[in-house]
């Protein structure tokens, strides 16, 4: 049987300790935001002190908030990441310059779709998550109203946590999933249990 769970992507780590406690989960990627606004700040050294403490089978994922295209391809290749996440408002033509680089979440908003849809299927290397206006936040999105416009192969995000992943599953049947908030112990630092669980209840999902 092929295993149709989706992937499962943990955002915000900070240290070499909490990179192997998501991998030791089962996380298939790490998320490593470089957007000076978050509380989640990682350096770029670091990042890639965790990626390496994990080895290529976990993707290493750098995300990136409005920033310049240097500073986005700068970071990305001083942290070694293996993909990029770009939320913010930017043009098409710096997405596809990025995607030239590194495979790419491109991040967008319930009120984007369906025109990103349309935008970025089939651009060779740009996937699409969708995401909460504030990422980072923790406030789930409205997965009933999506149903209709939600793309197919499109990634969810916003307010994910062990006891409401199934449900977006179900709903929505995302390509993959991603979460930070609810898997904290404080902003930052992840909390196992919650990690464990998380993970838990995506394998144990049926879309
Ligand atoms: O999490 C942040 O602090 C953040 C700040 C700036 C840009 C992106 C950020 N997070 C990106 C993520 O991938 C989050 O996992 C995603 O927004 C979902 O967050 P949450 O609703 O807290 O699970």
């Amino acid at each position: 049987m092929p295993d149709l769970s989706p992937q499962v992507k943990v955002c915000g780590t900070t240290s070499v300790h909490d990179a192997v406690l998501s991998a030791q989960a089962g996380a298939d990627a790490l998320g490593f935001i470089f957007a000076p606004v978050s509380k989640r700040l990682v350096s770029p050294d670091v990042a890639r002190e965790a990626g390496l403490s994990v080895g290529p089978a976990v993707a290493r994922v750098g995300v990136f908030l409005d920033q310049g295209l240097n500073e986005v391809l700068r970071t990305a290749e001083a942290a070694r990441v293996s993909a990029v996440q770009l939320h913010g408002s930017l043009s098409e033509t710096f997405v596809r310059t990025v995607a030239d680089f590194y495979p790419v979440l491109r991040v967008v908003r319930p009120d984007e779709l369906p025109a990103a849809g349309m935008r970025w299927q089939d651009v060779p290397g740009v996937t699409l998550m969708l995401d909460a206006p504030q990422p980072g936040g923790g406030v789930p999105l409205d997965w009933d109203r999506l149903r209709q416009t939600f793309p197919p192969g499109t990634w969810l995000a916003g307010g994910l946590g062990p006891w409401n992943v199934a449900e977006a599953i179900r709903v929505l049947r995302p390509a993959g999933v991603d979460a930070v908030s609810h898997l904290e112990a404080r902003p930052g630092v992840k909390d196992l249990a919650k990690v464990t669980a998380f993970i838990a209840a995506v394998r144990a999902s049926t879309p």
